[in-house]
């Protein structure tokens, strides 16, 4: 993911509002280094799985929702994969690509079980639509076709994602720059490589080319490890909760310094354990250390695209 790496160090080159500590990032590296924590993938035992294509169209339909649950306070993600999950194991045809083309906004919540409307319903049901209509028209209805005509690419599944799919599209124009951020995407092609174990449907022969997933607890947690630096204003919008506007200088800064602040710790990690380390087992490092800190604050943004 080329384009997402260059453009996110751009902004971190360019930044006003996130600075980047070397210092920060060196001790946390100096600390980890003996040992790098592995999380397992689905360590929650959440995930819907049999091994089979069945679990991509399930990983591809819950890829597309997989953003902002914390409008509603007493709602997450877990709620979100286990829901599609049981769906799933009391139909294994809810997912097919016309029945995606169909679902309201009150039929998703109660596929759900969620008592009241879900933040951005509407959004989540056009996105739906969105799956189940391409998916029809250029892959024989089946994200098993959509991964397989990759070749064991995860460059090329972003693409070809990001190219069908306009709601995966995540990006941003950040003073005059456009910057690539393909959270939703990626996190897709992760989902496929954890799930599987890297083997059969999650066999990615270029996996070491996908950046972090720029969310919102990601960013969070590279603060109180205090490898990011907020300015004041900045700092104080989140400790007061407010909304910070989608596309703005300073949410594109939390998520492209998050991105490349995670290169810059790979990359130190690598070199100091002599081991590969992967974008994608310290994000899933990070993010599991966020979400069991129920006191992390977050900057909050009402996107669809994290
Ligand atoms: N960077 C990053 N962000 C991730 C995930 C995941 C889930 N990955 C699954 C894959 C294997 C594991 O076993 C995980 O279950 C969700 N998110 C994001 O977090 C936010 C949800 O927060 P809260 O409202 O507190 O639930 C929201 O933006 C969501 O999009 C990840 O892995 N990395």
């Amino acid at each position: 993911m080329e384009e997402v790496r260059e453009s996110s160090a751009w902004v971190a080159r360019n930044s006003s509002h996130v600075t980047i500590d070397s210092s920060g990032i060196e001790k946390v590296v100096e600390k980890m280094k003996e040992s790098i924590p592995k999380v397992e993938w689905d360590y929650e035992g959440i995930h819907y799985f049999d091994n089979g294509p069945l679990t991509l169209q399930y990983l591809f339909v819950l890829d597309a929702l997989n953003f902002c649950f914390w409008p509603d306070k007493d709602l997450n993600y877990d709620h979100l994969a286990k829901g599609l999950k049981d769906a799933l194991l009391d139909d294994n045809s809810a997912f097919d690509a016309d029945r995606l083309q169909k679902y309201t906004g009150p039929q998703l919540r109660e596929l759900l079980k969620w008592p009241r409307p879900l933040p951005l319903e509407e959004e989540r049901v056009r996105l739906l639509h969105e799956v189940g209509f391409e998916l029809e028209r250029s892959f024989a209805g089946k994200a098993s076709n959509l991964v397989e005509s990759c070749g064991k690419s995860a460059v090329k599944l972003v693409a070809l994602i990001t190219r069908h799919f306009p709601g995966f599209r995540d990006h941003s124009v950040y003073k005059g720059h456009q910057v690539f951020l393909y959270k939703r995407a990626q996190i897709f092609a992760a989902d496929l490589w954890g799930a599987f174990k890297g083997q059969g449907y999650g066999e990615f022969n270029d996996i070491g080319s996908i950046t972090m997933f720029a969310d919102y607890i990601v960013p969070a947690v590279l603060q109180q490890l205090g490898v990011l630096k907020y300015s004041s204003t900045l700092a104080n919008a989140i400790q007061a909760s407010s909304e910070i506007g989608a596309g703005t200088e300073e949410e594109v800064e939390l998520r492209a310094c998050t991105i490349y602040a995670v290169e810059k710790m790979r990359e130190l990690l690598s070199k100091k354990s002599g081991k590969q380390v992967l974008s994608v087992e310290l994000d899933l490092w990070l993010w599991s250390v966020g979400v069991q800190c129920p006191s992390l604050q977050h900057h909050r943004t009402l996107s669809i695209y994290y």
